[in-house]
């Protein structure tokens, strides 16, 4: 063993990182399936767990051969796959940091990524790298990978080797490094250890989600931690993990195909993955052989949809987990069955055991009693480490424990105003903020709003949710231009797509000559969303 490279068995490194958590069942039931994928119809290709600790191994060999010092970081840039994830679990096993973004992130975001944390590799699964990306300019010493079944792991062009100034991996670095939209315009690289993953997913299985059986169908993208917490509920459970590819999720005959061949008996997605599925295709979900679960997770899912599913399917197990990215995620609220026909909303339920959820006034005092809204904390465990190069961010987002501020413990700020109800659960009820989940997906509006703004013409620019439309959530956008200036509603939806993720993009650009405001002043966003600001 040279003097850099890790002793996985000494005791000094015997700790818990993600793939300690993720391949553990790999020794007690290695020959079952931990990956099941449908490359294409009637085709499945299966990993077993064995197989995926081995080609993790092949993963992590190659990493440490390139002499990086622990804690350097990868931008992973891959759907999920079994590939993908041996790949971030060789990363977790050579002390590197990963980095997922998707393959249909704009390149100017990919540049933001790789200019903020200065990553030792862009890795790319050779299906997405057979399309190169000219428009990259890598800070200098970024190596560039390709790998995949074919590729196995293709060094393009080599890192700079890193100086090895740490000689152990431990649980408080940084395990992956998540993405998400920024209210200064900038998006937040939310920084989770492994300690505070590997808790978060401690917590989450004494609630029994998942038996060894299982075959758990994922259908977010893997830059979006509910993937992770997919893909860690089924591996940690013995389950396999059916990740579905993005293009498939839009369409539903496609998606419940891939369902019933891969037999899934769990399905977990954000609400919107069911809208389509219920509206065309009802007698498919009725039909399928093995679903006994649903877990859904980044916005409210619409209680008559969810009555749909449950008509669809009696006796389906339906979780609301709920939470953000900076704890991972937090509780999970098994919806009763039968659902009564009184229930307007779905509560999100408690902390899970080992965390805790409180409620505080805007002075920051607990609110105890119920039917009083205040701001959620979170006292977990799971907490992130910081905002990636954003100390003030990260201080904002924390607060001291306001039942013994002197004992230095920090709470999270979820953002999210809730309350608690007669039944003792809790029930959100907006946002301190103006960030709202399109599609699940986290969009803070002043992001868009900026992006709006950096448009000549524009002076003025609104965002809000669009809740003229029915089902699912859009963005409308509401801009005043400068007098006698001019511009079209469809130049500006390209002027967002050129550097804006698609689901950060207004679907209605309305330009207005005014604004509606409330008493006090603020745009009347409510109004607004309500499509009162387009009426001639
Ligand atoms: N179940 C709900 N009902 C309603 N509103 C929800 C729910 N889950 C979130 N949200 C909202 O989304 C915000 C956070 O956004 S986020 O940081 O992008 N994270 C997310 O959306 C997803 C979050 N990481 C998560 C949740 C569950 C499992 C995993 Br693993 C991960 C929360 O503060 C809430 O406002």
């Amino acid at each position: 063993m040279t003097d850099h490279q890790l002793d996985f068995n000494s005791p000094a490194t015997q700790q818990f990182f993600l793939h300690d958590a993720l391949l553990a069942w790999a020794s007690r039931t290695p020959d079952a399936p931990a990956v099941i994928e449908s490359p294409a119809a009637g085709l499945l290709e299966t990993t077993t767990f064995a197989e995926l600790e081995a080609l993790s191994n092949f993963y992590a060999r190659q990493l440490e051969a390139l002499g990086l010092e622990i804690g350097a970081r990868v931008v992973l840039e891959a759907d999920a796959t079994a590939h993908s994830i041996a790949m971030f679990l060789g990363c977790s096993k050579a002390g590197l940091t990963f980095v997922p973004v998707s393959p249909a992130i704009p390149s100017v975001r990919l540049r933001m990524v790789l200019s903020s944390t200065r990553p030792a590799l862009h890795v790319r699964a050779e299906e997405i790298a057979a399309v190169p990306r000219i428009d990259i300019d890598y800070p200098d010493g970024t190596g560039i990978v390709r790998f995949g079944p074919t590729s196995g792991f293709s060094v393009d062009s080599a890192p700079e080797p890193g100086v090895r100034h740490r000689r152990a991996h431990c649980t408080t670095d940084a395990a992956y490094i998540i993405f998400t939209s920024g209210t200064t315009g900038k998006p937040k690289g939310v920084v989770m250890s492994h300690r505070a993953v590997t808790s978060f997913y401690h917590g989450m299985f004494s609630h029994d989600l998942a038996q060894p059986t299982d075959r758990i169908a994922s259908t977010p993208p893997l830059h979006f931690d509910f993937a992770l917490l997919n893909i860690g509920l089924a591996l940690g459970s013995g389950a396999a993990i059916v990740p579905i590819p993005q293009r498939l999720v839009r369409w539903p005959r496609h998606f419940l195909r891939v369902l019933a061949e891969t037999e899934a008996t769990q399905v977990s997605g954000v609400p919107s993955i069911w809208r389509p599925v219920l509206r065309h295709e009802p007698d498919r979900v009725a039909a399928l052989p093995r679903l006994r679960a649903i877990l859904y997770c980044g916005e409210e899912f619409p209680v008559p949809e969810l009555r749909r599913l449950r008509e669809l399917r009696a006796g389906l197990r339906i979780v609301n987990c709920y939470g953000s990215t900076e704890s991972m995620a937090c509780s999970f609220y098994e919806v009763p069955d039968p659902l009564p026909r009184h229930v307007a909303h779905i509560p999100i339920g408690a902390a899970p055991p080992g965390a805790e959820l409180l409620l505080a006034d805007e002075n920051g005092a607990i609110i105890d009693g119920t039917g009083t809204r205040g701001e959620l904390l979170l006292r977990t465990p799971a907490l992130f480490t910081g905002y990636w190069a954003d100390p003030e961010g990260t201080r904002a987002a924390l607060v001291a424990d306001p039942l013994a501020p002197e004992s230095g413990a920090q709470l999270l700020r979820t953002g999210d105003l809730a309350y608690r109800g007669e039944d003792g659960a809790l029930y959100l009820c907006g946002r301190t903020d103006a960030q709202v989940q399109i599609n699940g997906n986290r969009v803070e509006l002043a992001e868009v709003e900026h992006r709006l703004l950096e448009f000549p013409a524009v002076t003025t620019a609104v965002v809000v949710p669009d809740e003229t439309g029915t089902g699912d959530a859009a963005l409308a956008a509401f801009v005043i231009l400068a007098s006698g200036a001019t511009a079209d509603p469809v130049g500006l939806r390209d002027f967002c797509t050129a550097t804006l993720p698609e689901y950060m993009v207004p679907s209605r650009i309305s330009i207005v000559d005014s604004l509606p405001i409330t008493g006090n002043g603020k745009v009347d966003r409510g109004l607004l969303s309500a499509g009162a600001g387009t009426e001639p």
